[in-house]
């Protein structure tokens, strides 16, 4: 049978550069992220001055992830204030209500203007002995939430320095996606080793790391993974940001330092933006 013109255009963009028309699709969808986590920082005062100073962006999503207790207050600061920031949690429960003592559910987070949630992050793997089953219980969870899970996946340097970082990611990815059958949700390639020590990975790393993550991704979701924002976090600054926004594979940054101080917060932003505009 004769193929159409439209299959035969189909056919050869695939041959060309190995893509289909659906994927490059979902790829010039894909939505760039800068996100803060401000981790166990700031008082109320300093919020209000934070969210004073900030600017804000039509070109990139813009996500603050303040700790627990200023959750509402940044709501409500974000909301007088007009600009188009969204509010993210730093961690949830896995259970809707009930005993859990300390604990916020997915709709106590929604209750009060959370629209994310930051899920795995290494530091509470580390101090809150976090495995891949209770990351994926809460990822579930935030998806059933209506929540978008921001799911943090990294090696260690031991991990990386026995060239096991492929191995890790891919049992972390696997982990957290077991039952999953949603794609609202973000990932962040945060290497434990570059977290809060000013040695951050260089672009081209992180790029290479991203598309095998993506590659990953693609085997569990299959050609949905073209349209998922991949994160970059560890070290991510203002001086650094241009060459992260360069790679085709890095979807914005994860930022927790430099996210504190709103003016080097607002200089990534801007980089980012540009990037969009540029593209
Ligand atoms: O953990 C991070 C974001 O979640 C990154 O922290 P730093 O930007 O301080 O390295």
């Amino acid at each position: 049978m004769e193929q159409s013109i439209e299959s035969y255009i189909k056919n050869l963009v695939r041959d060309v550069i190995g893509q289909s028309l659906g994927e490059l699709q979902l790829q010039s969808d894909r939505q760039t992220y800068v996100i803060a986590n401000w981790k166990m920082n700031k008082n109320l005062n300093e919020t209000a001055e934070f969210f004073q100073k900030i600017n804000s962006s039509q070109d990139v999503s813009v996500v603050i992830c303040p700790p627990a207790q200023l959750l509402y207050p940044a709501h409500l600061m974000i909301k007088q204030s007009g600009k188009p920031i969204g509010l993210g949690g730093q961690n949830v429960h896995w259970a809707d209500k009930g005993a859990y003592t300390g604990e916020s559910s997915g709709s106590m987070l929604r209750d009060i203007g959370c629209e994310y949630v930051i899920i795995g992050h290494s530091e509470r793997r580390q101090y809150s002995y976090e495995d891949d089953e209770l990351v994926n219980k809460k990822v579930l969870h935030a998806i059933k939430s209506e929540l978008t899970p921001i799911i943090c996946i990294g090696e260690t340097l031991g991990q990386k320095n026995a060239l096991q970082t492929e191995q890790v990611l891919e049992k972390q990815l696997c982990g957290a996606l077991k039952d999953i059958d949603s794609s609202n949700f973000i990932l962040a390639y945060e290497p434990v080793w570059a977290i809060g020590t000013g040695q951050s990975a260089t672009a081209e790393l992180a790029g290479q790391t991203h598309a095998y993550i993506r590659s990953i991704l693609k085997k569990i979701i299959g050609e949905k993974a073209e349209g998922i924002s991949i994160l970059y976090g560890g070290s991510a600054n203002e001086s650094n940001a241009a060459d992260f926004s360069a790679m085709p594979d890095i979807d914005g940054v994860l930022v927790g330092g430099a996210s504190l101080n709103a003016q080097s917060f607002d200089g990534i932003i801007n980089v980012f933006a540009k990037g969009e505009q540029n593209s």
